[in-house]
């Protein structure tokens, strides 16, 4: 069925108020040793539930609490005024101001829906709320002077699917719901009984609840086993500025419903089995109600139960609601009492969109207003036309007689003189002696004739008179009977209470406010000690990993210190080798002649194994060392085209000679010591000559340090004879940088490589 859209659309988004209610534990549970699960903090308004201590330590799963916050919560030792007080007072003052209201009390049997809905009557401190809204209702009509109202009540019990009035004489009968087009839905013939006061509402109620069906369970002797809705419908009038009468009309439903626990554990059979499966059905569509409500589905399943269709109005349309759920705070309630708890956690959501209903027009105070009016219209009439003719009977007796408006009370004067004349006029006829009997009978006739209708018209005034009085006094006015209805100071500790609590309201809120402040900072504390706690252990690694940076960073300047202090002596390593190079290269162009040097080629090998370069063996033929020719005295025999060439008469002996292969004098020590290198000024400027623009190569061959010598000899070609090792050995020790150099690097693979490049 789709929302209602006529006035509910129209009013202020407000939210159905869910309050809790635990009751305390029964005499019995206390017996049995029943635990408590249930925790409520009133000022948080808050309510805990934990599984029963059994049930945790055979199967926890986990979710062994739970937390809920409602818009108020009682506790076990919350007394009757407190929830009214704080909670319905508020809708019923809304409800006289013409608005709709509904309070609904839903929970498992036997947690006090009865209990908090009506209470215990006889005691004034025990009353619930429906008792409490009558008193609360009647005081307020008392205190208002300047509006006139009119409250009437009906009873109504949904039991089995099937609406019985509770005021009707016949309890047989059953009634329907029917459709209004604009005020919605209605139970059409349902009784209704104006009254006029707290005791009329009271024997109102008094006498549906003795129709109540009531029945027993294994759950709870008393348990109700229908939904009861107890309907008050305030209608109020006031003029207006425009001097025209204003109604508004304002319903409140008190609905005490059913249980609402499952079926199995009830262990009902038979007619209960069918009551509870239909008890069940209302609730679970109501149920279904809500979440279509809550999930904003486009149908509401209202018509699937005569419970939701009259409560229609209740949940998302043109009312203030309040849902009152009750548990039990035992151990063996706590299934229950959790889908008691999670089904009014999701009512919270629920918007309705009351606003006030002004001018219905069926409005039962209009019509009284309207009847009355008639009612003293039809008095005023006839005696109006009579004022007329009396006045043209007056005039004729030349008296003048301007007053139009008459008063009953002169009507009835009027009808009082009309009787005494018949009487006078009898009594003159009775005496009368000049008319025969029949003529006598005739007159008197006439006179009884016109005195009955007199009198006819004396009752019937009195009856639209009393019809008057009756409707009049069913309309209540404030102001009026204010001295019978309370004493004033009656009045000043209403209004104390009221003040008390509101100012309890507003201190629950500042405590609320205070507590929700308290845990923000707590919240707030705690992330600020985590946070400082993350940034002193990140600041310690953050050390950490510094020193370790700096080690590293230490490390790599060494690193990169040696890699420098190789490189430097590589690339010294390197000059040394290229200045040795083009040294060599020199000799060999200059001292080599080029038969042998190209011989001296072919012979040179890479030996991989031994990673150096090496001369091939000699072959007898062709390398096979020539000796040297016999010296001529003086003179050498020239053998080579180079030895032709005397530019420089103090080496022409060496030019003549192929250095490399001769084999070598072995000078006989028969001069003095070696006293330092001494170029011939002749080589010293060939090779001055040759050096031309190679500024970098050192001639002097001592300065490459004794260590890097060594190393350069540290392979000497196997091919070597014993005479090249004297060879050696003697240029070793020699000073002259070019024969040392000479046989060093020729035999050393490093120099031919650097060479060969
Ligand atoms: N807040 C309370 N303080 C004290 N006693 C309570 C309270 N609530 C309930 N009780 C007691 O618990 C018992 C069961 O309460 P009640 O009959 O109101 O339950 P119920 O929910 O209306 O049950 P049912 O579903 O059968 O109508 C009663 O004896 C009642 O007096």
């Amino acid at each position: 069925m789709p929302r209602p859209t006529t006035a509910a659309s129209k009013g202020k988004d407000e939210s159905v108020r869910v309050v809790v209610r635990c009751r305390p534990m029964s005499e019995k549970e206390q017996e049995s040793g029943c635990e408590r699960v249930v925790n409520i903090d009133g000022q948080r308004r808050q309510i805990s539930i934990r599984k029963p201590t059994s049930e945790i330590s055979q199967r926890s799963t986990g979710d062994d609490g739970h937390t809920f916050f409602f818009d108020a919560v009682y506790d076990w030792n919350s007394k009757q005024t407190d929830v009214y007080e704080q909670t319905a007072r508020p809708l019923v003052d809304s409800v006289i101001e013409g608005f709709n209201g509904t309070i609904f009390a839903y929970g498992q049997t036997g947690t006090g829906k009865t209990f908090t809905m009506e209470g215990v009557r006889s005691q004034v401190e025990l009353r619930g709320i429906i008792p409490s809204s009558f008193a609360h209702i009647f005081d307020a009509i008392a205190h208002t002077t300047s509006r006139q109202f009119l409250v009437r009540a009906s009873y109504l019990e949904i039991y089995n699917e099937s609406i019985r009035d509770l005021l009707s004489k016949d309890q047989n009968k059953r009634l329907q719901l029917q459709e209004h087009p604009k005020e919605g839905v209605h139970v059409h013939d349902l009784s209704s009984f104006i009254t006029k006061n707290m005791q009329e509402i009271e024997h109102v109620m008094n006498t549906g609840n003795l129709n109540r069906s009531t029945g027993a369970t294994n759950m709870n002797e008393h348990s109700s086993r229908s939904h009861a809705i107890f309907m008050i419908t305030v209608e109020s009038s006031e003029t207006g500025a425009d001097g025209q009468a204003h109604i508004r009309v304002g319903k409140l439903n008190l609905v005490d419903l059913a249980g609402s626990e499952r079926q199995a554990k009830t262990g009902s059979t038979g007619d209960r089995f069918k009551e509870a499966t239909n008890i069940n059905l209302s609730l679970s569509v109501l149920g279904n109600v809500i979440s279509a409500l809550v999930d904003g589905n486009s149908h509401v399943p209202y018509r699937d139960s005569k419970l939701t269709r009259l409560l229609q109005n209740s949940l998302g349309g043109n009312s203030k609601t309040i849902m009152i759920a009750t548990l039990g705070p035992a151990d063996y309630n706590y299934d229950e009492s959790l889908t008691t708890l999670r089904y009014a956690n999701r009512a919270k959501n629920i918007k309705n969109q009351p606003r006030i209903n002004e001018d219905p027009k069926d409005a039962l105070l209009r019509k009284f207003q309207e009847e009355i009016a008639r009612l003293k219209e039809h008095l005023e009439g006839k005696g109006k036309g009579r004022r007329k003719s009396r006045r043209r009977g007056n005039q004729d007796e030349g008296e003048n007689n301007e007053n139009e408006e008459g008063d009953p009370n002169d009507e009835e004067l009027y009808l009082k003189e009309q009787q005494d004349k018949l009487n006078e006029e009898k009594r003159s006829i009775l005496h009368k002696r000049n008319i025969n009997e029949t003529e006598r009978e005739q007159m008197l006739q006439e006179l009884e004739q016109q005195k009955q209708a007199i009198e006819r018209e004396q009752e019937a005034r009195r009856e639209m008179q009393h019809k008057i009085q009756q409707m009049e006094s069913k309309l209540i006015t404030g102001g009026k009977d204010i001295v019978t209805h309370t004493s004033e100071q009656e009045e000043t500790l209403r209004q104390k209470r009221r003040l008390i609590a509101e100012a309890e309201r507003r201190h629950r809120e500042v405590q609320q406010r205070l507590a929700e402040g308290e845990e923000e900072r707590q919240t707030i504390n705690q992330k600020y000690t985590n946070i400082k706690e993350e940034v002193e252990d990140k600041r310690a690694k953050r050390d950490k990993l510094s020193k370790h940076l700096k080690k590293i960073e230490a490390k790599r300047t060494e690193i990169v210190e040696h890699q420098q202090s190789a490189r430097e002596e590589l690339e010294a390593e390197q000059r040394e080798i290229q200045k040795q190079t083009k040294l060599l290269q020199l000799i060999i162009e200059n001292f080599i002649p080029k038969d042998e040097r190209e011989r001296l080629y072919k012979r040179i090998q890479f030996d991989d194994q031994h990673n150096q370069w090496t001369l091939k063996e000699l072959s007898k033929e062709t390398d096979q060392m020539v000796h040297r020719p016999v010296s001529a005295r003086h003179t050498r025999r020239p053998f080579t085209t180079n030895s032709h060439v005397e530019s420089i008469p103090e080496i022409a002996h060496f030019r003549s000679e192929n250095i490399m292969l001769l084999q070598l004098d072995h000078p006989m020590r028969t001069t003095r010591d070696y006293e330092g290198p001494v170029v011939a000024p002749a080589i010293q400027a060939a090779i001055e000559n040759a050096m031309k623009g190679e500024e970098n190569i050192e001639l002097d061959a001592n300065n490459i340090p004794v260590e890097k010598r060594k190393k350069k000899k540290k392979k000497i070609p196997d091919n070597r004879n014993d005479d090249d090792d004297d060879m050696y050995s003697k240029y070793a020790s020699s000073n002259t940088s070019v024969s040392r150099l000479g046989f060093n690097d020729v035999y050393s693979g490093r120099s031919l490589n650097g060479a060969r490049r």
